[in-house]
């Protein structure tokens, strides 16, 4: 364990987070290690934020570049980089999303859905799914499922409701004429790893246009090639009304974004200070998401997260534990149904120099950078065995 730095570090901080007792100092590409020098296989990435790896120079590059001319440039006025970067935006999102408000969060890209919602339909009603996660400030947080997230703060925002997922009847009884939007991840991530089905994602977006309601699809943990391809929407057909994006958005640079619709831009209800931030659509962090944009793409990772998940997948499903109820996921988003409750399964991987996640009170969720080589995950996967026999 780490010198009296985690001491300082237990006396200072606010008391939310319940930590491993591990120091981690240094990252490059799927690897980190700790104050004593352990090495440990990233199989968080940040809660799914280094999609590119730890520890790239291009990203270094190209926050040092802009620091030195200019870090913050509120959108009250125009910026070369950031410019560049909603152009970019346009060109690899999904078809259909061309107008963008940048922000620093996947929970304020949330928020921002949600009143862009309101909006445009004039509706208050939001529809999410059980076992959803969507954020935690306040009106994200209504949306998330999980009671004890939500309940110590309540009262939240009104008119939230939750619906069984992959339900597509739930779906119809619910979206109503005051149903402003439906939120949902096409991969329930920290839910529990669960896949939504094709028909069902098809079949909510048409019920959506029919009744006037607009589709929210939260892809701020599947985005940017996580689940195989660049976005998680490519594999379903579907064109939200508006997209939620965060996480590996700036190879992990803080930043966020709300990509909007034509139904949304051409409302006509979108005036000038509706919305806003102060750091959205900063110079630094545009200039590190261009940057990370040219990676995603060169290095073609997306196709690599579809080649080692669907290797990962096999050789986990190949597993004969009693403790493994259900391996699924897509892409390099795995998640591991356990019999038995995550948490200790969870500090015997960290023993042994893996890094994981939960998902959930007994789903082991794995999340490693998109570059992970094959032999980095193979020995991943052979101390999940051994921890999981
Ligand atoms: C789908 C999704 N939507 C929104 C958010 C909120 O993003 P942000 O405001 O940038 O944290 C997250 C965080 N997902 C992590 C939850 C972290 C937490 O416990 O809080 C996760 O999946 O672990 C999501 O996974």
């Amino acid at each position: 364990m780490g010198t009296n730095l985690v001491e300082i570090e237990n006396q200072y901080t606010s008391g939310v987070y319940g930590k491993r007792p591990v120091e981690i100092v240094r990252g490059q590409g799927a690897l980190l290690w700790d104050a004593e020098g352990r090495r440990y296989i990233d199989c968080m990435a940040g809660h799914g934020v280094a999609n590119i790896g730890h520890g790239r120079t291009e990203i270094a590059a190209a926050l040092a570049a802009q620091a030195q001319r200019l870090t913050t440039c509120p959108e009250v006025v125009y910026n070369d980089v950031r410019a560049r970067l909603l152009e970019r935006l346009a060109q690899v999102t999904p078809e259909g999303l061309n107008n963008f408000f940048l922000c620093n969060s996947g929970t304020e890209a949330v928020e921002g859905a949600f009143k862009f919602a309101r909006l445009v339909t004039g509706r208050t009603g939001i529809i999410a799914t059980l076992r959803g996660f969507h954020g935690r400030s306040m009106g994200a947080l209504s949306a998330t499922w999980e009671k004890h997230y939500r309940e110590p703060f309540a009262p939240l925002i009104p008119d939230v409701s939750h619906i069984r997922y992959n339900d597509l009847n739930a779906a119809a009884n619910a979206i109503t004429e005051d149903t402003a939007a439906v939120i949902i991840e096409l991969v329930q991530a920290e839910g529990g790893v669960h896949v939504a089905q094709e028909e069902y994602v098809q079949g909510l977006a048409a019920l959506c246009r029919e009744r006037g309601a607009l589709l929210i699809i939260d892809e701020i943990q599947t985005g940017f090639g996580r689940t195989g391809t660049l976005f998680a929407c490519e594999q379903y057909g579907v064109q939200p009304a508006i997209l939620c994006l965060a996480k590996s958005l700036a190879g992990g640079v803080p930043m966020g974004a709300v990509c909007l619709g034509t139904r949304v831009m051409e409302s006509g209800h979108i005036s000038k200070g509706s919305h806003g931030s102060t750091f959205g659509g900063n110079p630094l962090a545009c200039a590190a998401a261009l940057a990370t944009l040219e990676i995603l793409e060169h290095e073609e990772l997306a196709n690599r997260a579809a080649a080692l998940g669907a290797h990962a997948q096999q050789r986990l499903r190949s597993m004969q534990s009693p403790l493994v109820r259900e391996v699924r996921g897509r892409g390099l988003l795995i998640g591991i149904e356990l019999t038995k409750r995550v948490q200790p399964y969870l500090e015997a991987l960290c023993e042994r120099g893996v890094l994981a996640l939960p998902a959930g009170a007994n789903v082991l969720r794995l999340l490693p950078p998109l570059v992970i080589d094959q032999t980095q995950l193979d020995e991943a996967l052979d101390i999940v065995q051994e921890v999981l026999r």
